[in-house]
């Protein structure tokens, strides 16, 4: 028996030696002196280097580290395996990282990436954590390049700036947070005269709009002082000194260089010295050169809010590394060097000098001095901390206090206006930054030359509403008109702010805008029952009154359970009369199109020539005037099992088909999608956001296969009760509940019965909830906003 050291594994960092004796049981003894030491009394789980549990009380000699849990899953360091490649080539998998957590997720993707055609080594830093697809914090040696490695946010870095090296006294923070204003709204500036100063000629639709702009996600500025200096002279930082690091990219360039390379496929492969490689290494260099130039901007801009000068010179820069990107370098693995293409996804370079390393807006920061020769590095180091917990895992539902949000245990405050991002960037979402460095200082990779404090970190304000004029709309008023730059330049902008909601659209849908078409058909043609005013009136012959005769009132139901369309209007969004919304000529073809072909030749047509929005209006459109049949339905959603992130079913003849889930699932949720992507990318495919329920019904195995990216749903008017409890669970993300005209909701016996059940806390995200004819006991009330900031709006 001896010593053995016991690590916390909530947060591995608290760590213990403990002497083992034979008179006590090692599990028990280990278990007693951790919650001592460790002051939490739950602990119950000892697990050992891996994460196997250790179960019964006797440790097998050699173990030296030892794990106590709660019950949470192991996280401790993982064992990597040696992966091989498709063909004979064997590549090999390092793992720079023994005192940080890394998640097995990560490992299973760094794995995966190792034995991609072509690649022969795949270096994991401490900072590695799972992506949307791909690791980040690693480098990837391959023959070839594979643009979906690095991502999309193709340039993005971190540069350090100066801003004031030897002020009278720390400023206040607060004081220089409320200084920083107009950081939203596009730069007033030439952006194209900026960029010539960064050798880019070449105009996109994002310089406009963009340059100059921090971004969202894990994006930030920040002003901080240096705290220590390790090593004298470096980079000449002072003791005390103002400075400021930003963190940005390529905005939404790099997203649409990597659109552009995975239309065909979603992870393609350039052989190296191929044209194409030309082409894409073009486009990668004008990201990389777009984001410094970004970066430059963002700096001299935050310099301009707090120094305010008539005359104002670019901040002095004192680093700037780059962590998306591919370069190539001469590498030794095995016996022989050779030329590869090195794809950095989050790991810095180590070639260029000193590397900044931030912890999190709550943490210090390091400036790391490269060593050694590279080669055991791939020429790379950690780009920060890492996430340790996804997104998701932030959101616990229990109440949180903005305050101690926007302000950290640093004593630096937050300026993040967004609450999600406020919750998801907590500094406890990150690893521990000292043990990052320190395992790469152990494995003789870099020192550090000095260490940073936070004051302000800037992440983003609502004050600017980026204009969402459609772009077709916009390019065709300035058709014919001459282009004065001014013009030019909103072109540009609003082009620019197109793109950018359409990936917001991506991410959020949070507005799903209702569509505004100008009437040009008479509304009674395209329902059959309203089809000519001749037509002998039925009893009413309005068009709430169609609605219910097509609805097929099932048999047994009393009026009170069918909902007019006014009403279904009003679940669907659309503030109108359902009579003055006439559709557009488009949607009517489309409309009889549907009613004439056999299912098969309309899956083709909307498959090959029907787009998704128009796809979607139709079904919005029948939604209100004439319920589709289930195969119509499925039809117009195709392989996604939704239409542009949406799904309605109006019942009876239609019912949610369980293929649309589980095609809807399988795109949405990949295990790690959660934890980050890095940037602003669009996915491939745009997420179920949004699903629609009326008049029909939804099963327990169904509601158990709802996509976990719904931020909307509709349960209206359903038949039977649905087990509401299931939601924190199966939809996270929700924001929009609508739960009108439920019947089995109506009264407040009945409403408590089915929403008592419901941990609505753990809702963390829900802004509204409409119980139109339905009950809402006080006591759900209160429960509906426990933990919230915000009020939820109840809409009765
Ligand atoms: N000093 C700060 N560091 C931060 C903050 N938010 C994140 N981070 C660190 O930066 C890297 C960036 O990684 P990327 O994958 O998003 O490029 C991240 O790993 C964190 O360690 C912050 O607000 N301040
Ligand atoms: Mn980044």
């Amino acid at each position: 028996m001896g010593a053995i050291t016991v690590v916390l594994n909530s947060n591995n960092t608290k760590r213990f030696a403990v002497l083992l004796n034979a008179a006590e049981p090692a599990r028990a003894r280990i278990l007693r002196e951790a919650q001592n030491k460790f002051r939490v009394k739950a602990l119950s789980v000892v697990y050992l280097a891996g994460g196997q549990l250790l179960v019964d009380d006797d440790l097998q000699d050699g173990e030296t580290q030892v794990w106590v849990s709660k019950g949470e899953p192991y996280s401790g360091p993982t064992q990597t395996k040696k992966g091989k490649q498709k063909g004979e080539a064997t590549s090999e998998v390092r793992l720079i990282a023994s005192k940080s957590f890394v998640d097995d997720a990560a490992l299973t993707q760094l794995n995966f990436v190792a034995q991609l055609p072509g690649v022969s080594l795949a270096i994991g830093f401490p900072d590695l954590h799972p992506g949307s697809r791909f690791p980040i914090g690693c480098s990837l040696a391959a023959e070839g390049i594979y643009p979906a490695l690095i991502g999309s946010d193709v340039g993005c870095g971190i540069a350090l700036y100066e801003v004031t090296p030897n002020p009278k006294s720390i400023p206040n923070p607060q004081k220089l947070a409320s200084a920083l204003q107009g950081l939203e709204e596009p730069w007033s500036g030439s952006p194209a005269a900026w960029l010539a100063d960064y050798g880019i000629t070449r105009e996109s639709p994002f310089d406009a709009s963009s340059l100059g702009t921090v971004g969202a996600g894990n994006h930030f500025a920040e002003l901080c002082t240096v705290e220590k200096v390790v090593e004298d002279g470096a980079l000449d930082v002072c003791e005390g000194g103002l400075y400021l690091l930003v963190h940005t990219g390529s905005r939404g360039l790099g997203s649409s260089v990597l659109a552009a390379e995975t239309v065909a496929e979603s992870n393609p492969y350039i052989p190296s010295d191929s044209p194409h490689s030309a082409e894409y290494l073009e486009k990668h260099d004008h990201c990389v050169a777009w984001a410094r130039a970004n970066r430059d901007l963002v700096a001299h801009r935050i310099v301009q809010c707090i120094i305010p000068s008539d005359a104002p010179t670019k901040p002095r820069k004192l680093v700037d590394v780059t962590h998306n990107s591919v370069t190539k370098h001469s590498l030794t693995i095995g016996e022989s060097a050779r030329d590869l293409w090195v794809h950095r996804k989050g790991a810095a370079p180590a070639d260029q000098g000193i590397a900044p390393c931030p912890g999190s807006r709550g943490h210090l920061s390091y400036l790391l001095r490269p060593t050694g020769d590279g080669q055991h590095n791939a020429f790379s180091l950690a780009h920060g901390a890492g996430r340790r917990y996804g997104r998701n895992a932030m959101h616990t539902g229990t109440k949180t206090n903005k305050a101690s949000l926007t302000q950290t245990a640093l004593g630096s405050v937050v300026v993040c206006e967004d609450p999600a991002l406020l919750i998801e960037e907590q500094p406890d979402a990150y690893k521990d930054v000292e043990c990052v460095v320190e395992d790469m200082v152990d494995a003789g990779i870099c020192t550090p030359v000095a260490v940073l404090r936070p004051l302000v970190t800037y992440k983003v304000r609502k004050e600017y509403a980026a204009p969402l004029l459609p772009l077709t709309d916009v390019g065709r008023r300035n058709m014919n008109r001459p282009r004065s730059g001014v013009v030019q330049n909103k072109l540009h902008q609003l082009r620019g702010e197109n793109f950018r909601h359409q990936l917001n659209l991506h991410q959020t849908s949070r507005a799903i805008h209702s569509q505004t078409s100008a009437p040009t058909l008479p509304a009674n043609l395209f329902s059959d029952a309203a089809y000519s005013e001749d037509k002998p009136r039925r009893a009413h012959n309005t068009r709430e009154a169609l609605f219910v005769v097509n609805l097929k009132q099932p048999a047994g139901a009393d009026s009170e359970s069918v909902i007019n369309a006014e009403e279904r209007a009003s679940v669907l969004g659309f503030n109108e009369k359902p009579q003055h919304r006439v559709p557009k000529l488009t949607l009517l073809c489309l409309r009889l199109l549907v009613e004439a072909c056999s299912d098969e030749a309309l899956e083709q047509l909307c498959r090959d020539y029907v787009p998704g929005h128009l796809r979607r209006d139709l079904l919005r459109w029948a939604a209100m005037a004439q319920p589709l049949p289930t195969r119509t339905i499925k039809a117009l959603c195709g392989d996604q099992g939704h239409v542009d992130g949406e799904l309605i079913v109006v019942g009876p003849d239609a019912e949610l088909h369980e293929g649309h889930l589980r095609a809807a699932t399988d795109t949405d949720t990949c295990s790690s999608a959660d934890w980050d992507t890095d940037d602003s990318s669009t996915q491939a495919t745009t997420p179920m956001r949004r699903l629609i329920l009326i008049s029909t019904s939804l099963s327990l195995s169904l509601m158990l296969v709802l996509p976990r990216t719904l931020t909307s749903l509709a349960l209206v008017n359903l038949q039977r009760p649905v087990s509401l409890h299931r939601l924190p669970a199966t939809c996270p993300l929700l924001e929009d509940l609508d739960l009108s005209y439920n019947t089995w909701l109506a009264s407040e016996r009945e409403a408590e019965e089915h929403l008592g059940k419901v941990t609505w806390s753990r809702c963390a995200h829900l802004t509204r909830i409409a119980l139109r004819r339905c009950s809402i006991p006080a006591s759900i009330v209160r429960e509906l906003n426990r933990g919230k900031w915000d009020e939820v709006q109840v809409i009765q």
